[in-house]
């Protein structure tokens, strides 16, 4: 089984929005970059993986996954389920890949030893894997192969709505709690936990650098 890792990237002007009460477009996309750098450096040590991707339309996320070896693929589409149903065929049609794992871009605790933890639950071609975001609502990895061809369904309380539509399929989906995978960066109050689990990550050192400044969102927080 070939077995590639799918990231979206949304484009970095957009990213975060639920931040924009506390943190100004800058520092948003700022904090999106660091976050994709972790996860990247994160996933592409993965000794399991064939490859990885990132799909996107923003130069600059091209440029950083370059740089960390990831192959690009165009987001033509600029809606998340769309772009990643077009992902995978990509990576089939070029790749031969015949299991997809994807990863949102803002996993700053994750570790290569988690993605390998996930891979490892593969059992045969009609596997489903869901790893539910923290607050039990997201999808924060969701693994599929070539006979459980699961459509995507990000957005919100989208854990659920995999599963269903897994069983749905008489498919018999896993779910695992990965306490490292879980933590995104959605909400203020999501800081505490990235300071706690990645304190030495990219997203840890560019959010110390913010703290310095005046910005509200520290103080509420802190
Ligand atoms: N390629 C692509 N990626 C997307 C798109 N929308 C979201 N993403 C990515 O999907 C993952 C989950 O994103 P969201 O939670 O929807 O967006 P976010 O920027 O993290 O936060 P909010 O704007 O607050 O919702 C992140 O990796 C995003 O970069 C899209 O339209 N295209
Ligand atoms: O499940 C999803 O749509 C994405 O992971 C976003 O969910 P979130 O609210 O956990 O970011």
């Amino acid at each position: 089984m070939t077995t590639w890792a799918l990231i979206p990237v949304k484009r970095f002007v957009l990213a975060k929005t639920r931040l924009s009460g506390w943190l100004s477009e800058t520092e948003r996309a700022g904090l999106a970059k660091s976050m994709l750098r972790d996860t990247l450096t994160a996933v592409s040590q993965a000794q399991k993986l064939d490859g990885v991707a990132l799909i996107t339309s923003d130069p600059e996320a091209s440029a950083i996954g370059t740089a960390l070896g990831a192959v690009i693929l165009e987001d033509t589409t600029e809606d998340l389920n769309s772009a990643l149903t077009i992902g995978r065929i990509a990576l089939q049609q070029r790749y031969a890949s015949s299991a997809c794992l994807v990863l949102p871009s803002d996993l700053p605790t994750l570790m290569t030893t988690d993605v390998e933890h996930i891979l490892s639950t593969k059992t045969d071609d009609a596997t489903v894997v869901v790893v539910p975001a923290h607050d039990q609502e997201g999808t924060n990895a969701l693994l599929t192969t070539k006979d459980a061809e699961l459509p995507f369904s990000f957005g919100p309380d989208s854990y659920r709505r995999h599963m269903n539509l897994a069983i749905s399929m008489g498919l018999r989906p896993t779910t695992l709690n990965l306490p490292r995978v879980a933590i995104d960066f959605d909400k203020p109050g999501d800081l505490r936990l990235i300071n706690l689990h990645a304190p030495g990550s990219h997203t840890a050192g560019l959010l110390s650098s913010l703290s310095h400044s005046e910005a509200p969102f520290f103080k509420e927080v802190s």
